[in-house]
């Protein structure tokens, strides 16, 4: 898998997403670095780690000034290799273990108050009906209809809980739109994340201070055409809101549900967040 990332961080449309709309911002490391004890094994890592660390190139080190950096990384020892491709992720010690084996539905719940209770991280999605919350949590378990999903916005209309190798929690909430329901929500989560927010970010900058976000760019197979903005120019929307609302650049990622774009990636950045919450 090392290898499969690697050749396509070099495809020059990842940089290029990045370096079309980024102005230089000041370089960052996560507040909660400091925190950090124990590194546990990463069999991603561990490739980059046995060998000396490439020089970064012009690119890169352009990049690195938007990237999110985890716990357990030293941004001025961040590589090449280090970076999910399609993203501004970099991956640390703490990944691994990223496997899905089984996930089972717990419950519905119409109130926050009804959803299960107890200390297993949670992944919420969040966002506008019709973005492919849903969609994304098939694609990510690998299976058609774990969630339900559908053309007309709307379908979700519960808290959706579903256990994922009864450890960790993956939670598929109602859109918000003309409802608006989602908003009371976020507070639930151990992690939120987010699926294309540009019009939310503005909302969430001062609410989300102990709430750790990664932002989605979903359905990033429709690259050309169609009615909406192309992925790249929501990028660059996202990162010019991003440079007003927040401090540091928060984790995203593009995603297809029907390419299978990010799936990979994405559950190695689940598994770093996971492992950093069970060892802090
Ligand atoms: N082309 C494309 N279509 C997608 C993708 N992901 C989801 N869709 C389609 O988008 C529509 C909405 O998907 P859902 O997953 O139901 O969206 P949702 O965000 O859960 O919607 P609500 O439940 O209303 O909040 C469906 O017709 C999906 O097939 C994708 O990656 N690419
Ligand atoms: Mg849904």
């Amino acid at each position: 898998m090392l290898l499969h990332l690697r050749s396509r961080l070099l495809n020059p449309s990842f940089f290029s997403v990045l370096n079309a709309s980024s102005r230089p911002t000041p370089p960052f490391s996560l507040s909660f670095r400091a925190s950090i004890s124990q590194k546990p094994n990463s069999h991603y890592t561990s490739a980059s780690k046995s060998s000396r660390p490439a020089p970064l190139s012009e690119a890169a080190q352009f990049v690195r000034t938007v990237l999110f950096v985890p716990p357990g990384v030293d941004p001025d020892e961040v590589t090449d290799d280090m970076v999910l491709p399609g993203s501004n992720i970099v991956i640390g010690p703490y990944a691994g273990d990223a496997k899905i084996k089984e996930v089972d539905f717990v419950k519905s719940s119409n109130r926050p108050k009804d959803c299960p209770k107890d200390d297993r991280p949670e992944f919420a999605m969040l966002g506008r009906s019709n973005v492919g919350k849903s969609s994304l949590i098939n694609f990510l378990v690998r299976k058609k209809d774990v969630a339900l999903t559908s053309k007309k916005p709307g379908k979700t209309q519960l808290i959706n809980h579903f256990l994922v190798n009864k450890s960790w929690y993956i939670v598929d909430l109602p859109g918000y739109g003309p409802s608006k329901q989602a908003f009371n929500l976020i507070q639930l989560s151990s992690f939120t994340v987010l699926l294309m927010p540009l019009n939310l970010l503005e909302w969430i900058g001062p609410h989300s201070l102990k709430i750790p976000m990664t932002f989605f760019f979903t359905k990033c197979d429709k690259m050309k055409g169609g009615k909406g903005r192309r992925p790249d120019q929501n990028i660059q929307d996202f990162q010019e809101l991003i440079r007003e609302n927040y401090r540091q650049h928060p984790p995203w990622i593009m995603t297809s549900s029907v390419t299978g774009l990010g799936r990979d990636e994405l559950l190695l950045h689940m598994s770093q967040l996971r492992n950093y919450w069970d060892n802090e």
